[in-house]
Protein backbone atom coordinates (compact mmCIF):
# COMPACT_ATOMS: atom_id res chain seq x y z
CA UNK A 1 0.00 0.00 0.00
CA UNK A 2 1.19 3.49 -0.65
CA UNK A 3 2.04 5.59 2.52
CA UNK A 4 -0.28 8.16 2.93
CA UNK A 5 1.71 10.05 5.09
CA UNK A 6 3.96 12.88 4.73
CA UNK A 7 7.67 12.98 6.54
CA UNK A 8 8.51 16.18 7.76
CA UNK A 9 11.81 17.35 7.69
CA UNK A 10 13.95 16.37 11.02
CA UNK A 11 15.50 13.00 12.31
CA UNK A 12 14.59 10.23 14.29
CA UNK A 13 14.43 9.40 18.31
CA UNK A 14 16.63 6.36 18.52
CA UNK A 15 17.13 3.68 21.27
CA UNK A 16 20.68 4.11 23.00
CA UNK A 17 21.16 1.25 25.86
CA UNK A 18 18.58 2.13 28.48
CA UNK A 19 17.93 5.63 26.93
CA UNK A 20 17.49 7.59 23.89
CA UNK A 21 19.31 9.69 21.97
CA UNK A 22 16.92 12.80 20.79
CA UNK A 23 17.83 14.87 17.64
CA UNK A 24 17.06 18.58 17.89
CA UNK A 25 14.81 18.53 15.46
CA UNK A 26 12.78 14.89 16.17
CA UNK A 27 10.11 13.73 14.25
CA UNK A 28 7.09 12.60 16.59
CA UNK A 29 4.04 10.99 14.97
CA UNK A 30 0.70 12.27 16.33
CA UNK A 31 -2.79 10.95 15.98
CA UNK A 32 -5.21 13.65 15.98
CA UNK A 33 -8.52 11.64 17.91
CA UNK A 34 -11.59 10.95 17.00
CA UNK A 35 -14.14 13.62 18.61
CA UNK A 36 -12.55 16.63 20.68
CA UNK A 37 -9.27 15.05 19.62
CA UNK A 38 -9.87 17.45 16.79
CA UNK A 39 -9.98 20.66 19.60
CA UNK A 40 -7.60 19.47 22.39
CA UNK A 41 -4.70 18.34 19.79
CA UNK A 42 -3.72 21.24 17.67
CA UNK A 43 -4.29 23.22 21.27
CA UNK A 44 -1.31 20.42 22.69
CA UNK A 45 0.72 21.05 19.56
CA UNK A 46 1.20 24.58 20.05
CA UNK A 47 1.55 24.70 23.63
CA UNK A 48 4.09 22.40 23.21
CA UNK A 49 5.70 24.42 20.15
CA UNK A 50 5.93 27.15 22.10
CA UNK A 51 7.18 26.04 25.57
CA UNK A 52 9.91 24.62 23.09
CA UNK A 53 10.52 27.55 21.56
CA UNK A 54 11.32 29.90 24.68
CA UNK A 55 13.44 26.93 26.55
CA UNK A 56 15.94 26.15 23.73
CA UNK A 57 15.64 29.88 21.65
CA UNK A 58 15.35 28.06 18.64
CA UNK A 59 17.97 25.54 18.50
CA UNK A 60 15.22 22.63 19.45
CA UNK A 61 12.07 22.28 17.38
CA UNK A 62 9.58 19.23 16.88
CA UNK A 63 8.65 18.12 13.34
CA UNK A 64 5.44 16.89 13.99
CA UNK A 65 4.24 13.83 12.03
CA UNK A 66 0.50 13.44 11.73
CA UNK A 67 -0.30 9.93 11.46
CA UNK A 68 -3.73 8.08 11.20
CA UNK A 69 -6.27 6.32 13.50
CA UNK A 70 -9.54 5.81 14.00
CA UNK A 71 -12.21 7.58 11.67
CA UNK A 72 -9.69 9.90 10.56
CA UNK A 73 -7.73 6.67 9.52
CA UNK A 74 -11.29 5.32 7.65
CA UNK A 75 -11.14 8.40 5.37
CA UNK A 76 -7.57 8.71 4.49
CA UNK A 77 -7.18 4.76 4.07
CA UNK A 78 -10.69 3.34 2.97
CA UNK A 79 -13.44 2.48 5.26
CA UNK A 80 -12.89 -0.89 7.28
CA UNK A 81 -8.84 0.51 8.06
CA UNK A 82 -9.45 1.42 11.91
CA UNK A 83 -5.89 1.25 12.60
CA UNK A 84 -3.20 1.03 9.44
CA UNK A 85 -0.44 -1.19 9.32
CA UNK A 86 1.47 1.66 8.57
CA UNK A 87 0.48 3.22 11.61
CA UNK A 88 1.51 0.36 13.76
CA UNK A 89 5.12 0.52 11.89
CA UNK A 90 5.20 3.81 12.61
CA UNK A 91 4.79 4.11 16.10
CA UNK A 92 7.67 1.47 16.45
CA UNK A 93 10.19 2.90 13.91
CA UNK A 94 9.82 6.77 15.79
CA UNK A 95 9.77 5.45 19.23
CA UNK A 96 7.80 8.11 20.79
CA UNK A 97 4.77 9.52 20.06
CA UNK A 98 1.74 11.02 21.20
CA UNK A 99 -2.30 10.57 20.68
CA UNK A 100 -5.97 11.80 21.09
CA UNK A 101 -8.88 9.76 22.37
CA UNK A 102 -10.60 7.09 19.81
CA UNK A 103 -13.35 5.97 19.50
CA UNK A 104 -14.82 2.39 20.68
CA UNK A 105 -18.39 2.04 19.73
CA UNK A 106 -20.15 0.10 22.21
CA UNK A 107 -21.06 -3.11 21.12
CA UNK A 108 -19.90 -2.22 17.80
CA UNK A 109 -17.50 -4.39 15.05
CA UNK A 110 -14.22 -2.89 16.61
CA UNK A 111 -12.62 -3.62 19.58
CA UNK A 112 -10.94 -0.80 21.66
CA UNK A 113 -7.88 0.27 18.95
CA UNK A 114 -6.56 1.84 22.32
CA UNK A 115 -6.19 -1.76 23.49
CA UNK A 116 -5.27 -3.01 20.28
CA UNK A 117 -2.22 -0.36 20.15
CA UNK A 118 -1.40 -1.13 23.60
CA UNK A 119 -0.93 -5.17 22.75
CA UNK A 120 0.16 -4.95 19.44
CA UNK A 121 3.04 -2.60 20.50
CA UNK A 122 3.01 -4.46 23.71
CA UNK A 123 3.58 -0.84 25.96
CA UNK A 124 2.67 -2.75 28.66
CA UNK A 125 3.00 -0.21 31.04
CA UNK A 126 -0.06 2.65 31.76
CA UNK A 127 1.44 5.33 33.62
CA UNK A 128 -1.07 7.44 34.96
CA UNK A 129 0.47 10.01 37.53
CA UNK A 130 -2.26 12.14 39.53
CA UNK A 131 -1.35 15.79 40.91
CA UNK A 132 -2.78 18.78 42.09
CA UNK A 133 -2.91 21.83 40.97
CA UNK A 134 -3.37 24.81 43.18
CA UNK A 135 -7.19 26.39 42.73
CA UNK A 136 -8.24 23.53 41.01
CA UNK A 137 -11.81 22.84 42.03
CA UNK A 138 -12.44 19.56 43.48
CA UNK A 139 -14.88 17.68 45.50
CA UNK A 140 -12.65 16.81 48.63
CA UNK A 141 -11.79 18.72 51.13
CA UNK A 142 -7.22 18.94 50.96
CA UNK A 143 -6.86 17.91 46.77
CA UNK A 144 -3.51 18.74 47.81
CA UNK A 145 -2.70 15.50 49.64
CA UNK A 146 -3.20 13.47 46.44
CA UNK A 147 0.08 12.45 45.16
CA UNK A 148 -0.06 9.23 43.47
CA UNK A 149 1.49 7.75 39.81
CA UNK A 150 -0.75 4.93 38.98
CA UNK A 151 1.42 1.84 36.96
CA UNK A 152 -1.25 -0.13 35.58
CA UNK A 153 -0.99 -3.27 33.97
CA UNK A 154 -2.02 -2.44 30.03
CA UNK A 155 -2.02 -6.10 28.17
CA UNK A 156 -3.96 -8.32 29.81
CA UNK A 157 -6.70 -9.50 32.15
CA UNK A 158 -10.60 -9.28 31.51
CA UNK A 159 -9.47 -5.93 29.86
CA UNK A 160 -7.94 -7.99 26.68
CA UNK A 161 -10.79 -8.46 24.96
CA UNK A 162 -11.01 -12.36 25.22
CA UNK A 163 -14.78 -12.66 25.70
CA UNK A 164 -17.19 -14.50 23.52
CA UNK A 165 -21.26 -13.20 22.69
CA UNK A 166 -24.02 -15.02 24.22
CA UNK A 167 -25.76 -17.29 22.12
CA UNK A 168 -22.90 -17.68 20.16
CA UNK A 169 -21.79 -21.43 19.04
CA UNK A 170 -18.24 -20.34 20.32
CA UNK A 171 -19.58 -18.94 23.93
CA UNK A 172 -21.51 -22.20 23.93
CA UNK A 173 -18.32 -24.29 23.34
CA UNK A 174 -16.42 -22.18 26.03
CA UNK A 175 -19.67 -23.14 28.91
CA UNK A 176 -19.85 -26.48 27.58
CA UNK A 177 -16.07 -27.08 28.10
CA UNK A 178 -16.30 -25.47 31.24
CA UNK A 179 -19.13 -28.01 32.69
CA UNK A 180 -17.98 -31.46 31.11
CA UNK A 181 -14.24 -31.03 31.17
CA UNK A 182 -13.12 -28.94 34.19
CA UNK A 183 -16.46 -29.68 36.67
CA UNK A 184 -17.51 -26.17 36.23
CA UNK A 185 -20.80 -25.89 38.26
CA UNK A 186 -21.12 -22.31 39.23
CA UNK A 187 -22.30 -20.85 35.98
CA UNK A 188 -26.19 -19.46 37.39
CA UNK A 189 -27.60 -19.03 33.89
CA UNK A 190 -25.43 -20.93 31.33
CA UNK A 191 -28.11 -20.76 28.00
CA UNK A 192 -28.17 -17.25 26.38
CA UNK A 193 -24.70 -16.18 28.30
CA UNK A 194 -21.98 -14.22 27.81
CA UNK A 195 -18.79 -15.50 28.77
CA UNK A 196 -14.84 -13.47 28.94
CA UNK A 197 -11.66 -14.87 30.17
CA UNK A 198 -9.23 -13.14 32.47
CA UNK A 199 -5.27 -13.82 32.11
CA UNK A 200 -2.97 -13.36 34.60
CA UNK A 201 0.27 -13.72 34.25
CA UNK A 202 3.53 -14.14 36.41
CA UNK A 203 5.50 -12.52 33.32
CA UNK A 204 3.20 -9.47 32.82
CA UNK A 205 2.73 -9.06 36.69
CA UNK A 206 6.72 -8.57 37.54
CA UNK A 207 7.76 -6.85 34.51
CA UNK A 208 4.77 -4.28 35.38
CA UNK A 209 5.32 -4.11 39.30
CA UNK A 210 9.26 -4.50 38.67
CA UNK A 211 8.56 -0.86 36.79
CA UNK A 212 6.58 1.04 39.49
CA UNK A 213 9.92 0.00 41.95
CA UNK A 214 11.80 1.29 39.55
CA UNK A 215 10.31 4.16 39.36
CA UNK A 216 9.84 4.47 42.52
CA UNK A 217 13.73 4.43 43.47
CA UNK A 218 13.98 6.60 40.81
CA UNK A 219 11.78 9.43 42.68
CA UNK A 220 12.44 8.82 45.83
CA UNK A 221 8.91 7.67 46.48
CA UNK A 222 7.69 5.93 49.70
CA UNK A 223 5.69 3.36 49.34
CA UNK A 224 4.49 1.01 46.29
CA UNK A 225 0.83 -0.27 46.97
CA UNK A 226 -0.21 -3.82 44.51
CA UNK A 227 -4.26 -2.88 44.60
CA UNK A 228 -6.31 -6.15 43.63
CA UNK A 229 -9.46 -8.32 44.34
CA UNK A 230 -7.21 -11.11 45.25
CA UNK A 231 -9.59 -12.43 48.31
CA UNK A 232 -12.01 -13.31 45.65
CA UNK A 233 -10.26 -13.98 42.58
CA UNK A 234 -7.45 -15.47 44.03
CA UNK A 235 -5.50 -16.98 41.49
CA UNK A 236 -5.52 -13.79 39.18
CA UNK A 237 -6.03 -11.18 41.09
CA UNK A 238 -4.29 -12.71 44.39
CA UNK A 239 -1.28 -14.10 41.91
CA UNK A 240 -0.83 -10.48 41.30
CA UNK A 241 -0.22 -9.86 44.66
CA UNK A 242 1.37 -12.47 45.43
CA UNK A 243 4.15 -12.45 41.95
CA UNK A 244 4.23 -8.45 43.38
CA UNK A 245 5.76 -9.44 46.57
CA UNK A 246 7.96 -11.97 45.64
CA UNK A 247 9.45 -9.30 43.10
CA UNK A 248 10.17 -7.20 46.02
CA UNK A 249 11.96 -10.05 47.64
CA UNK A 250 14.13 -11.57 45.15
CA UNK A 251 14.98 -8.32 43.19
CA UNK A 252 15.45 -5.99 46.11
CA UNK A 253 15.83 -7.87 48.82
CA UNK A 254 12.84 -7.05 50.25
CA UNK A 255 12.06 -7.59 53.99
CA UNK A 256 8.79 -8.12 55.75
CA UNK A 257 7.53 -5.45 58.02
CA UNK A 258 6.68 -7.47 61.51
CA UNK A 259 4.17 -10.56 60.30
CA UNK A 260 3.97 -9.66 56.63
CA UNK A 261 2.83 -9.38 54.34
CA UNK A 262 3.98 -5.65 53.83
CA UNK A 263 7.54 -5.76 52.89
CA UNK A 264 10.36 -2.96 53.02
CA UNK A 265 13.32 -2.38 50.36
CA UNK A 266 16.35 0.34 50.47
CA UNK A 267 16.39 2.82 48.09
CA UNK A 268 19.99 1.82 46.77
CA UNK A 269 20.16 5.90 45.54
CA UNK A 270 19.02 7.25 49.06
CA UNK A 271 19.62 4.33 51.55
CA UNK A 272 15.55 5.52 53.24
CA UNK A 273 13.28 2.44 53.05
CA UNK A 274 10.42 2.22 50.19
CA UNK A 275 7.27 0.16 51.80
CA UNK A 276 5.96 -2.31 49.44
CA UNK A 277 2.79 -2.78 50.66
CA UNK A 278 -0.81 -4.09 49.16
CA UNK A 279 -4.72 -3.20 49.49
CA UNK A 280 -7.87 -4.51 48.28
CA UNK A 281 -9.56 -2.95 45.66
CA UNK A 282 -12.93 -1.84 46.89
CA UNK A 283 -11.35 -0.82 50.31
CA UNK A 284 -9.01 1.10 48.40
CA UNK A 285 -11.43 3.37 46.63
CA UNK A 286 -12.51 4.82 50.27
CA UNK A 287 -9.31 5.07 51.41
CA UNK A 288 -7.57 7.34 48.21
CA UNK A 289 -11.12 9.81 49.50
CA UNK A 290 -10.68 9.23 53.26
CA UNK A 291 -6.62 9.09 53.16
CA UNK A 292 -5.19 9.65 50.11
CA UNK A 293 -1.58 10.97 51.89
CA UNK A 294 -0.93 7.08 52.61
CA UNK A 295 -0.65 5.88 48.92
CA UNK A 296 2.12 6.99 46.15
CA UNK A 297 2.80 4.71 43.68
CA UNK A 298 0.38 2.42 42.82
CA UNK A 299 0.21 -0.92 40.71
CA UNK A 300 -2.50 -3.04 39.93
CA UNK A 301 -4.56 -4.41 37.16
CA UNK A 302 -5.75 -3.53 33.77
CA UNK A 303 -9.31 -3.37 34.93
CA UNK A 304 -8.75 -1.69 38.32
CA UNK A 305 -6.66 1.15 36.84
CA UNK A 306 -8.69 1.88 34.20
CA UNK A 307 -11.41 2.54 37.30
CA UNK A 308 -8.89 4.29 39.72
CA UNK A 309 -7.06 6.63 37.43
CA UNK A 310 -10.64 8.74 36.21
CA UNK A 311 -11.62 8.13 39.99
CA UNK A 312 -8.40 9.97 41.55
CA UNK A 313 -8.93 12.31 38.72
CA UNK A 314 -11.87 13.40 40.14
CA UNK A 315 -10.19 13.90 43.27
CA UNK A 316 -8.16 16.77 41.62
CA UNK A 317 -10.08 18.05 38.90
CA UNK A 318 -11.50 15.00 36.41
CA UNK A 319 -10.64 13.51 33.32
CA UNK A 320 -9.92 17.25 31.42
CA UNK A 321 -6.68 17.22 33.16
CA UNK A 322 -4.93 13.78 34.05
CA UNK A 323 -2.38 12.92 31.83
CA UNK A 324 -1.01 9.32 30.53
CA UNK A 325 1.13 7.80 28.74
CA UNK A 326 1.37 3.92 27.65
CA UNK A 327 5.23 2.86 27.81
CA UNK A 328 7.19 -0.34 26.88
CA UNK A 329 10.41 -1.51 26.56
CA UNK A 330 11.21 0.31 23.79
CA UNK A 331 8.51 2.56 22.62
CA UNK A 332 6.41 5.19 24.47
CA UNK A 333 2.53 6.43 23.60
CA UNK A 334 1.88 9.42 25.35
CA UNK A 335 -2.04 9.94 25.57
CA UNK A 336 -5.16 11.71 26.95
CA UNK A 337 -6.84 9.60 29.59
CA UNK A 338 -10.62 10.59 28.34
CA UNK A 339 -12.47 9.67 25.77
CA UNK A 340 -13.83 11.13 22.50
CA UNK A 341 -16.30 13.33 24.65
CA UNK A 342 -18.65 13.43 21.32
CA UNK A 343 -21.25 15.93 22.74
CA UNK A 344 -18.36 18.47 22.69
CA UNK A 345 -16.67 17.94 19.05
CA UNK A 346 -15.86 20.72 17.46
CA UNK A 347 -16.94 23.29 19.79
CA UNK A 348 -13.46 24.26 21.02
CA UNK A 349 -14.91 23.99 24.24
CA UNK A 350 -13.22 21.23 26.30
CA UNK A 351 -10.03 21.14 28.68
CA UNK A 352 -7.33 20.41 26.39
CA UNK A 353 -5.35 20.03 29.74
CA UNK A 354 -4.69 15.95 29.73
CA UNK A 355 -3.17 15.94 26.39
CA UNK A 356 -1.10 19.09 26.99
CA UNK A 357 0.04 17.48 30.15
CA UNK A 358 0.46 14.11 28.83
CA UNK A 359 2.83 15.89 26.39
CA UNK A 360 4.21 17.59 29.27
CA UNK A 361 4.95 13.67 30.20
CA UNK A 362 6.50 13.23 26.92
CA UNK A 363 9.03 15.78 26.74
CA UNK A 364 10.59 15.24 30.60
CA UNK A 365 10.77 11.24 28.57
CA UNK A 366 12.66 12.89 25.78
CA UNK A 367 14.96 14.48 28.17
CA UNK A 368 13.46 18.47 27.67
CA UNK A 369 12.86 19.11 31.01
CA UNK A 370 13.40 23.03 30.51
CA UNK A 371 10.44 22.88 28.45
CA UNK A 372 8.37 20.67 30.33
CA UNK A 373 8.32 22.79 33.37
CA UNK A 374 7.55 25.56 31.19
CA UNK A 375 4.04 23.55 30.75
CA UNK A 376 3.59 23.24 34.22
CA UNK A 377 4.38 26.72 35.28
CA UNK A 378 2.17 27.85 32.24
CA UNK A 379 -0.93 25.24 33.64
CA UNK A 380 -0.02 26.93 36.98
CA UNK A 381 -0.54 30.45 35.53
CA UNK A 382 -3.65 29.61 34.42
CA UNK A 383 -5.41 27.88 36.36
CA UNK A 384 -4.42 30.85 38.85
CA UNK A 385 -5.77 33.23 36.80
CA UNK A 386 -9.12 31.77 36.75
CA UNK A 387 -9.76 31.91 32.56
CA UNK A 388 -10.59 28.30 32.44
CA UNK A 389 -13.04 26.09 30.47
CA UNK A 390 -16.15 24.98 31.06
CA UNK A 391 -14.84 21.66 33.33
CA UNK A 392 -13.39 24.24 35.81
CA UNK A 393 -15.44 27.33 35.43
CA UNK A 394 -18.67 25.64 36.25
CA UNK A 395 -17.28 24.47 40.03
CA UNK A 396 -14.63 28.08 40.55
CA UNK A 397 -15.69 30.92 41.78
CA UNK A 398 -14.84 33.92 40.24
CA UNK A 399 -13.85 31.98 37.02
CA UNK A 400 -14.51 32.96 33.59
CA UNK A 401 -15.54 30.17 31.02
CA UNK A 402 -12.72 30.58 28.05
CA UNK A 403 -12.61 27.98 24.80
CA UNK A 404 -10.33 25.46 24.78
CA UNK A 405 -7.92 27.27 21.69
CA UNK A 406 -7.88 30.34 23.91
CA UNK A 407 -6.97 27.69 27.58
CA UNK A 408 -3.96 27.00 25.50
CA UNK A 409 -3.24 30.59 24.52
CA UNK A 410 -3.66 31.33 28.64
CA UNK A 411 -1.22 28.59 29.34
CA UNK A 412 1.26 30.18 27.07
CA UNK A 413 1.00 33.80 28.07
CA UNK A 414 1.75 32.31 31.98
CA UNK A 415 5.14 30.28 31.11
N1 LIG B 1 -7.83 6.52 25.67
C1 LIG B 1 -8.90 6.70 24.91
O1 LIG B 1 -8.78 6.94 23.71
C2 LIG B 1 -10.25 6.54 25.51
C3 LIG B 1 -11.33 6.41 24.68
N2 LIG B 1 -12.60 6.32 25.20
C4 LIG B 1 -13.71 6.24 24.24
O2 LIG B 1 -14.33 7.55 24.14
C5 LIG B 1 -15.71 7.42 23.83
C6 LIG B 1 -16.57 8.27 24.80
O3 LIG B 1 -16.45 7.72 26.11
P1 LIG B 1 -17.14 8.32 27.42
O4 LIG B 1 -17.40 7.20 28.31
O5 LIG B 1 -18.21 9.27 27.04
O6 LIG B 1 -15.97 9.12 28.18
P2 LIG B 1 -15.31 10.53 27.85
O7 LIG B 1 -14.06 10.57 28.64
O8 LIG B 1 -15.18 10.75 26.40
O9 LIG B 1 -16.33 11.61 28.40
C7 LIG B 1 -17.01 11.51 29.63
C8 LIG B 1 -17.20 12.89 30.24
O10 LIG B 1 -15.95 13.31 30.80
C9 LIG B 1 -15.82 14.70 30.67
N3 LIG B 1 -14.66 14.98 29.80
C10 LIG B 1 -14.00 14.14 28.97
N4 LIG B 1 -12.99 14.77 28.37
C11 LIG B 1 -12.99 16.04 28.83
C12 LIG B 1 -12.19 17.18 28.58
N5 LIG B 1 -11.14 17.15 27.75
N6 LIG B 1 -12.50 18.32 29.23
C13 LIG B 1 -13.52 18.38 30.08
N7 LIG B 1 -14.31 17.35 30.35
C14 LIG B 1 -14.05 16.18 29.74
C15 LIG B 1 -17.12 15.20 30.08
O11 LIG B 1 -17.97 15.42 31.20
P3 LIG B 1 -19.26 16.39 31.27
O12 LIG B 1 -20.32 15.69 30.47
O13 LIG B 1 -19.55 16.42 32.73
O14 LIG B 1 -18.90 17.71 30.73
C16 LIG B 1 -17.56 14.00 29.27
O15 LIG B 1 -18.93 14.00 28.97
C17 LIG B 1 -16.01 5.91 23.88
O16 LIG B 1 -16.01 5.45 22.56
C18 LIG B 1 -14.85 5.34 24.69
O17 LIG B 1 -14.61 4.01 24.41
C19 LIG B 1 -12.82 6.41 26.56
C20 LIG B 1 -11.77 6.54 27.43
C21 LIG B 1 -10.39 6.59 26.98
O1 LIG C 1 -10.21 1.93 24.80
C1 LIG C 1 -11.19 2.54 25.22
O2 LIG C 1 -12.10 2.90 24.48
C2 LIG C 1 -11.27 2.91 26.66
C3 LIG C 1 -9.92 3.01 27.29
C4 LIG C 1 -9.96 3.67 28.61
O3 LIG C 1 -10.98 3.94 29.19
C5 LIG C 1 -8.69 4.00 29.24
O4 LIG C 1 -7.63 3.57 28.79
O5 LIG C 1 -8.71 4.70 30.27
MG1 LIG D 1 -10.56 4.87 31.15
Amino acid sequence: MTSKVVVPAGAKITVQGNGLNVPNNPIIPFIEGDGIGSDITPAMIKVVDAAVEKAYNGSKKISWMEIYAGEKATKVYGQDVWLPDETLDLLKEYVVSIKGPLTTPIGGGIRSLNVALRQQLDLYICLRPVRYFEGVPSPVKQPELVDMVIFRENSEDIYAGVEWKAGTPEADKVINFLKTEMGVTKIRFDKDCGIGVKPVSKEGTQRLVKAAIEYAIANNRKSVTLVHKGNIMKFTEGAFKQWGYDVAREQYNGELIGEGPWMKIKNPKTGEDIVIKDCIADAFLQQILLRPAEYDVIATLNLNGDYMSDALAAQVGGIGIAPGANIGSTCAMFEATHGTAPKYTGLDKVNPGSIILSAEMMLRHMGWNEAADLVIRGMEGAIKGKRVTYDFARLMEGATEIKCSEFADEIISKM
